[in-house]
C-alpha cells in the first residue's frame, strides 16, 4: 500500500469535499445568470466593484451583504477574475470582479451561452441526475426506464418537450444559444466544407439557427430543417430556410448534404445507423459527390479540460437519453455499416468534431 504524507492527505481531503459540493458551484452559477451579473458586469464596462455590481443588480436590500460571497466562489471557480485593489490612500483594499473569457460566454454579443446554462441546470435535469445509480442497478429497459431522465419523469427528453412548452422553449432556445456559436465556428473554420453543395437539409436542426447561419454564409446553399412537428411550429418563418415537420427515422428530404449537428449522441448505435442510412439515401441522387457533415464530439482530445468537456457530454448524454458521446473508432463502426465508404474528421471546433461522411 502506498502511504501517503499528511500534506496529501489535508489536500485530498479539500479535494473530496469540492468535489461533493460541486453542484453549488452549478448552482451559484444558475443563480449568477438568473439575476443578470454577467450583464450587470458588462453595462459597468466589464469590470466592478462590490459596491457598483450592488447597484447594478436586482437583490432584495436585506440580501446585500451576501453577493460577495456569490462571487468570491464564482471567481475561485474561474467563472469570473477577482482583483484585490486599493481603495482609498488609507491602505485600504477592495475587490473588483471581471469578466473574463469564460463569463464572456454568458453576455450577449455573436453568441451567448446563458440559455445552456440556464438548461443545464433545471431541476428536470438536476432531478434526472439523481437517478443515475438507480437506473444502474436496474435491469429493465423500457419507454420509461430507458435513462434517467426517463425514470424521474415517466417519458423521453423530446416526449416531455412536446407535453411541456416551457421546458420545449428553454431546451430548443439552448440548443439555438450553441448553434449560434457552433455554426458560426463551423462555417469560419471549415468553410470548404460546404464549398460545391446546392442544398442542405439540416436534420433534427432545431429552430432552424445553424442552417440560418449557413444560407446567410453561403447564400448558394439552399437550406431547410427537419424536427419533430412542436418543435418546427416554434419557427416564424423569416424566407431564410424552408421548414419541413417530420421523423427523421422514417424520411429523410433529399439534398446534396445533409447536416446532424448533435444529434447522433442522442441515440444507441442501432438508431444511429438507421438515421445515417435514410441520410445516406437522401443524398444518393448526387452519387459520390453528397455527403452527410456531422457536428459531434469525437472522445479523445488532446487537453485535459476538453477530454473532460467531452466525458462530461457523454454522461449528460447517458443520463438523458442513454445516448452517447462516441470515440473514432466508434464513429467508423456505425459509418460502414450505414454504408459509407470513407469519412474525415476536422478536429477544429474545441470539444466538438466536424465529420464529413462519404458513400
Ligand atoms: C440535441 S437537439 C439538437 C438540435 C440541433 N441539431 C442543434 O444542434 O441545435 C436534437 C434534436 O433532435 C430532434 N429530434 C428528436 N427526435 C427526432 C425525430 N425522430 N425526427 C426529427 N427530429 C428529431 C429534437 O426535437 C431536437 O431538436
Ligand atoms: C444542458 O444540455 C445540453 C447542453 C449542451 C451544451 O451546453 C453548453 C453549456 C455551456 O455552458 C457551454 C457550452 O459550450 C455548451 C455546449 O457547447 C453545449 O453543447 C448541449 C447539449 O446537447 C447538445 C445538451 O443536452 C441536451
Amino acid at each position: 500500500m502506498v502511504a501517503t504524507s499528511k500534506a496529501e492527505l489535508l489536500q485530498a481531503d479539500a479535494e473530496l469535499f469540492c468535489h461533493t459540493f460541486a453542484y453549488l458551484k452549478s448552482m451559484a452559477l444558475n443563480s449568477a445568470v438568473k439575476l443578470g451579473i454577467p450583464h450587470a458586469l458588462h453595462r459597468c464596462g466589464g469590470a466592478a466593484s462590490l459596491p457598483e455590481l450592488l447597484s447594478a443588480v436586482p437583490l432584495h436590500p436585506s440580501k446585500r451583504p451576501y453577493l460577495g460571497r456569490l462571487m468570491k466562489m464564482l471567481a475561485a471557480a474561474g467563472i469570473f477574475t477577482a482583483e484585490d485593489v486599493p481603495a482609498g490612500g488609507d491602505g485600504a483594499r477592495t475587490t473588483v470582479f471581471h469578466l473574463n473569457a469564460v463569463s464572456r460566454l454568458l453576455v450577449d454579443g455573436s453568441s451567448c451561452m446563458s440559455p445552456c446554462v440556464l438548461l443545464g441546470t433545471t431541476d428536470l435535469f438536476v432531478s434526472a441526475s439523481l437517478r443515475l445509480h438507480q437506473w444502474l442497478l436496474s435491469e429493465e429497459e423500457g419507454a420509461t426506464t430507458g435513462s434517467p431522465f426517463m425514470m424521474a419523469h415517466g417519458g423521453s427528453l423530446y416526449g416531455v418537450g412536446s407535453r411541456d412548452p416551457e421546458f420545449n422553449a428553454l431546451f430548443n432556445g439552448a440548443m439555438g444559444a450553441t448553434s449560434e456559436f457552433v455554426a458560426a465556428l463551423a462555417v469560419r473554420e471549415c468553410s470548404e466544407v460546404f464549398a460545391g453543395i446546392t442544398s442542405l437539409v439540416d436534420v433534427a436542426g432545431g429552430n432552424g439557427t445553424t442552417a440560418r447561419t449557413i444560407a446567410e454564409a453561403f447564400p448558394g446553399v439552399k437550406c431547410s430543417v427537419l424536427d419533430l412537428p412542436h418543435v418546427i411550429q416554434g419557427i416564424s418563418p423569416d424566407g431564410t430556410v424552408d421548414v419541413v415537420s417530420g421523423d427523421m427515422m422514417e424520411f429523410v428530404p433529399p439534398a446534396d448534404a445533409v447536416l446532424l449537428k448533435y444529434v447522433l449522441h442522442n441515440w444507441s448505435d442501432q438508431d444511429c445507423v438507421k438515421i445515417l442510412t435514410r441520410c445516406r439515401q437522401a443524398i444518393s441522387h448526387v452519387a459520390k459527390a453528397g455527403k452527410v457533415i456531422i457536428i459531434d464530439t469525437v472522445v479523445g482530445s488532446p487537453t485535459p479540460q476538453i477530454l473532460e468537456g467531452q466525458l462530461t457530454m457523454d454522461l449528460s448524454m447517458m443520463m438523458l437519453f442513454n445516448g452517447k458521446a462516441r470515440d473514432e473508432q466508434n464513429w467508423h463502426k456505425m459509418f460502414m455499416e450505414a454504408g459509407f465508404s470513407h469519412y474525415k474528421i476536422h478536429n477544429v471546433l474545441g470539444m466538438r468534431s466536424l465529420i464529413e461522411v462519404h458513400p
